[in-house]
């Protein structure tokens, strides 16, 4: 058992210090949650233990994963071989992992957010404050929701969003990275997540444009399983850097149409460029994809998930769907190629080598071109 599961706080002492729960332990969360908690111990406002939800589930010892992580420290499943911290308290009960924290992080994928807010709607303190690493969105009736606004009208609390060039196994051996913290009004709820993430080698930047740094975040995820399409095809390094360029622009002009608020800027960020490039290069939505085609489609992306990620989840196959909904509702589907493709394929209605005929022999449409260096407040249609 963790030695903090014994801890008892010193009431006076510790009553004004946030406490922190991170609501996940996939591959990133228990990274967020060891990040976490080495900034814990050190800075003075937070409580130091950090909580940690966990999706329970046995593991074919037998043993349950939240025990596990608890007596070694690890989360053997998701992030072996790395300890998260003596402070980090591994909770199978989700009410109970969140009810006492003012600082609450969620990091799970995005298809379960609606579920795991359901959950806890009436369960949080009043005065919470929320962060989302979630990179996704869903698509209602009335249109695409972002999964920030999802925890805010659900929970009725302020969301913050963190997203950035972040191979969540690099950050674990502490290699250095860069990420953007994307805040609505407050700038000072954006300094207090800013303390929280921050270390050495892990260098966070306050964006005002929650909106921008999110889609950025959710939107390279459809990019990244166009670069796959391309390494699987063995097209080589200039067709990659020309489905990421055409994939930017299609991110760029998606998020600027969807919301007028986002910023130019915020695509130079982490969150932007940076990410599309690591994610294009190193991540799992690329990997799955390359290996797509390898199988020439006879394996669906479910299959592949299960095999090759070991309980991993994929983003990007159903962020195109989500796209491929907004493009397709709004008429949008001849504007974004590229996004469109990407389902298309996803889905068996396309060949792989549709993304090089369909895409890169056609330059993005003058419109969208137009689009991208539009100012903010002027790109609604
Ligand atoms: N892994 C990475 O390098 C990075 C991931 N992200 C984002 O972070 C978010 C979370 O991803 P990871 O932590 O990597 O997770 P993961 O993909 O490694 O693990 C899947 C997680 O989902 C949980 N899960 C499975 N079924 C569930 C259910 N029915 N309800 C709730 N949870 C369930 C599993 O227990 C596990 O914790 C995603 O949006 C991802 O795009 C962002 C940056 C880096
Ligand atoms: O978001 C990521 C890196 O910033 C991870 O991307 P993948 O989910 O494709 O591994």
């Amino acid at each position: 058992m963790a030695p903090f599961l014994d801890h008892v706080d010193d009431e006076e002492t510790t009553s004004n210090k946030s406490r922190v729960t991170v609501i996940g332990s996939g591959n990133w969360g228990s990274v967020a949650a060891k990040l976490i908690a080495s900034n814990t111990l050190k800075l003075p406002s937070f409580h130091e233990e950090v909580k940690m939800w966990v999706f329970e589930e046995t593991l074919p010892s037998g043993e349950k994963l939240s025990a596990v992580v608890n007596e070694t420290n690890e989360n053997v499943k998701y992030l072996p071989g790395i300890k998260l911290g003596k402070n980090v308290v591994a909770d199978p009960d989700l009410e109970h992992a969140v009810r006492d924290s003012d600082m609450l992080v969620f990091v799970t994928p995005h298809q379960f957010m609606e579920g795991i807010c359901k959950t806890i709607v009436g369960k949080i303190r009043k005065d919470a404050q929320a962060i989302s690493l979630v990179k996704g969105m869903e698509v209602k009736k009335d249109g695409p929701c972002m999964v920030s606004a999802i925890i805010s009208e659900k929970l009725g609390i302020n969301c913050c969003v963190l997203m950035g060039a972040n191979i969540a196994n690099e950050i674990a051996e502490e290699k250095f990275s860069e990420a953007t913290v994307g805040y609505r009004e407050n700038k000072k709820t954006a300094e207090k997540w800013v303390q929280l993430f921050n270390t050495p080698f892990f260098s966070v930047s306050p964006v005002q444009d929650v909106e921008g740094v999110e889609l950025c975040g959710t939107l390279k995820n459809v990019v990244a399983i166009a670069a796959g399409f391309v390494d699987g095809l063995e097209m080589g390094n200039n067709t990659k850097a020309a489905i990421m360029r055409i994939g930017l622009i299609e991110m760029k002009a998606f998020s600027k149409l969807l919301f007028g608020s986002v910023k130019d800027n915020t695509f130079f960020e982490s969150c932007g460029v940076a990410d599309l490039i690591t994610t294009c290069l190193g991540g799992r939505n690329r990997k799955c994809a390359e290996a797509f085609v390898k199988n020439d489609g006879k394996k669906s992306f479910d299959e592949l998930e299960a095999e090759m990620l070991q309980g991993q989840k994929l983003q990007g196959v159903l962020t195109a769907k989500e796209v491929y909904e907004v493009l397709s509702d709004r008429g949008w589907l001849e504007l974004f190629p590229l996004f469109a493709t990407v389902h298309e394929i996803c889905v068996g209605r396309l060949p792989p080598t549709a993304i090089v005929k369909n895409i890169v022999h056609t330059s993005p449409a003058p419109f969208i071109m137009e689009l991208c260096s539009t100012p903010p407040n002027e790109a609604i249609m």
